[in-house]
């Protein structure tokens, strides 16, 4: 499991570790963590030519002592000195060891840059000169390594207001900082190297964790010698309507594709038909003034891709909700609950799926400012309507009641195409109809959805059933690099 960390947190963890160790230690352990990381990511340290980009704070020192080292091994490092004052150990360091200081306009095109303007002290959109040196890096065309945080980038809450430093890799200490995670500041992290530097033992209980690919193969159900399709779950699904049946096929291919027992899947008659023709597996009815009890048993529902919100959609919606079975709430059902926010009153487990437009819909809040600040406003989902929140987009977040936010590291911007959240409700359904909780049935399955959607895609375009189609190899993948048994 990782886990991820707000600035408070990391710094009162420092100052812990700072009352142990000798002055000046911890940037020391940073700094060559750092300048290992950049050793291997340049072709050859010697001859190379590398930027420092040095801001007044102490990622700045971090900076210029890494920069020393580099120096030291026969790099030309040369520093811009943006901040009012820069740090004067790490300055003597780095001249010491042969750097020397330049002007902006003197950046060129090294081999590398890397961005020391700012740390977890970076507060708002960057400043000048800090902006303009952000636009310098980004077109140099240079590698470019971030050191601890992008700048730009809250590192608590991957918030960007404004210019940031776009980076291909991080290289953060002792802790990952929440906002490296989430987007948009996971976009401009990149690759996220964590350096040790002593702090795991000073830091409190995060406020977030991603699932690995290990964690995951924990957590999937498999069916034992004594499994039967009843026993491995059976899950419902209430999708698609005349005008969108296509939904009904992808929420079920994700709920079949997943490993459900059986799929029961309960609709208007074209999405019975093209059902039937697609997953002839699964167990169709068609649902008409019927209660939804007449579709037979099952441990979990899927409840609204592609269902319409007519008046017939609303007496499906509430009277699954009425039952004390788990439900994933997504799409159509998501508008009707915005509607009468009442029917999700319940004891059962309960996820909604909803994305950024349907949760602003849910708590009256302008979508730009949920996909902004994305921890907050789930967090805040949980609160006001008291379920479990899976919350889609370009980082997918799952949060539950005295729980960190689980973010999803697996996505792929492949993934915003129509009808892939269908395929990840179906995907839901089965992992909580397995017994999963819904915490881990949204989480499990987010991290799925976007592996498949990688596999599928391998950098080329994709249609929303390729993600179900592709969910066994990823699975088998999964579980043979975890060293399961078959
Ligand atoms: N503590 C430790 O044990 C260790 C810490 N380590 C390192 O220290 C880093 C934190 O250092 P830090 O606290 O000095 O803050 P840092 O991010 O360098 O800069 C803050 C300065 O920036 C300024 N500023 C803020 N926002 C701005 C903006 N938008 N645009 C422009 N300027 C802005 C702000 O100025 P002010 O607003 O106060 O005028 C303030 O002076 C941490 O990330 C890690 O790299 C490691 O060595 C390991 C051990
Ligand atoms: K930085």
């Amino acid at each position: 499991m990782w886990t991820a960390f707000t600035s408070d947190q990391v710094r009162q963890a420092e100052h812990a570790l700072m009352a142990l160790v000798p002055d000046g230690e911890l940037m020391q352990r940073a700094a060559a963590g750092l300048a290992a990381v950049c050793a291997r990511l340049l072709p050859g340290v010697y001859g190379s030519r590398v930027v420092l980009l040095v801001g007044g704070g102490d990622n700045g020192g971090d900076t210029l002592y890494a920069g020393a080292r580099l120096a030291a091994r026969g790099a030309r490092v040369e520093a811009v000195l943006a901040g009012s004052r820069t740090h004067e150990g790490g300055l003597e360091a780095l001249k010491r060891a042969g750097g020397r200081v330049i002007e902006a306009g003197e950046v060129g095109a090294p081999d590398l840059i890397l961005d020391g303007l700012l740390g977890i002290g970076g507060k708002g959109g960057l400043r000048e000169p800090y902006a303009t040196l952000a636009r310098i890096a980004a077109e140099s065309g240079a590698l470019v390594v971030a050191v601890d945080v992008p700048s730009g980038v809250d590192s608590s809450t991957g918030e960007v207001a404004g210019e940031a430093v776009k980076a291909q890799v991080t290289v953060t200490f002792g802790a990952r900082k929440a906002g490296l995670l989430v987007d948009p500041g996971a976009e401009r992290a990149g690759i996220v190297e964590l350096v040790d530097i002593g702090l795991t033992a000073h830091l409190p209980e995060p406020e977030i964790t991603a699932l690995t690919a290990a964690d995951v193969a924990g957590l999937l159900p498999v069916p034992g010698i004594e499994s039967d399709k009843y026993r491995r779950g059976v899950v419902g699904v209430l999708a698609g309507s005349d005008r969108f049946a296509g939904a009904a096929v992808l929420a079920v291919g994700g709920a079949v594709r997943a490993g459900a027992g059986m799929v029961r899947f309960a609709g208007p008659e074209d999405a019975v038909h093209q059902v039937r023709a697609r997953w002839p597996e699964a167990v169709t009815t068609l649902l008409k003034e019927d209660p939804v009890e007449e579709v037979g048993r099952v441990q979990a529902w899927v409840l609204g891709p592609g269902m319409g919100t007519d008046e017939r959609a609303r007496r499906i919606a509430a009277e699954v909700l009425g039952t004390d079975l788990p439900v994933i709430v997504d799409a159509d059902a998501l508008t009707i609950v915005s509607k009468n926010p009442k029917l999700l009153h319940r004891q059962a487990p309960t996820l909604i799926t909803p994305h950024a437009g349907e949760l602003g819909r849910l708590l009256g809040v302008d979508p730009k400012d949920i996909e902004a600040r994305r921890i907050e406003h789930v967090r805040r989902a949980v609160e006001e309507l008291q379920v479990t929140v899976l919350l889609k987009g370009s980082t997918t977040v799952v949060a539950e009641q005295g729980r960190p936010v689980r973010v999803n590291t697996t996505g792929t911007s492949w993934l915003a195409t129509a009808g892939t959240g269908d395929v990840l409700s179906g995907i839901s359904g089965t992992l909580l109809a397995a017994g999963l909780a819904p915490y881990d049935a949204g989480s499990v399955a987010a991290f799925l959805h976007g592996l498949a959607a990688r596999k599928a895609a391998e950098g080329a375009p994709i249609a929303a059933l390729d993600v179900a189609v592709s969910l066994p190899d990823v699975i088998r993948h999964l579980r043979t690099a975890a060293n399961m048994d078959a």
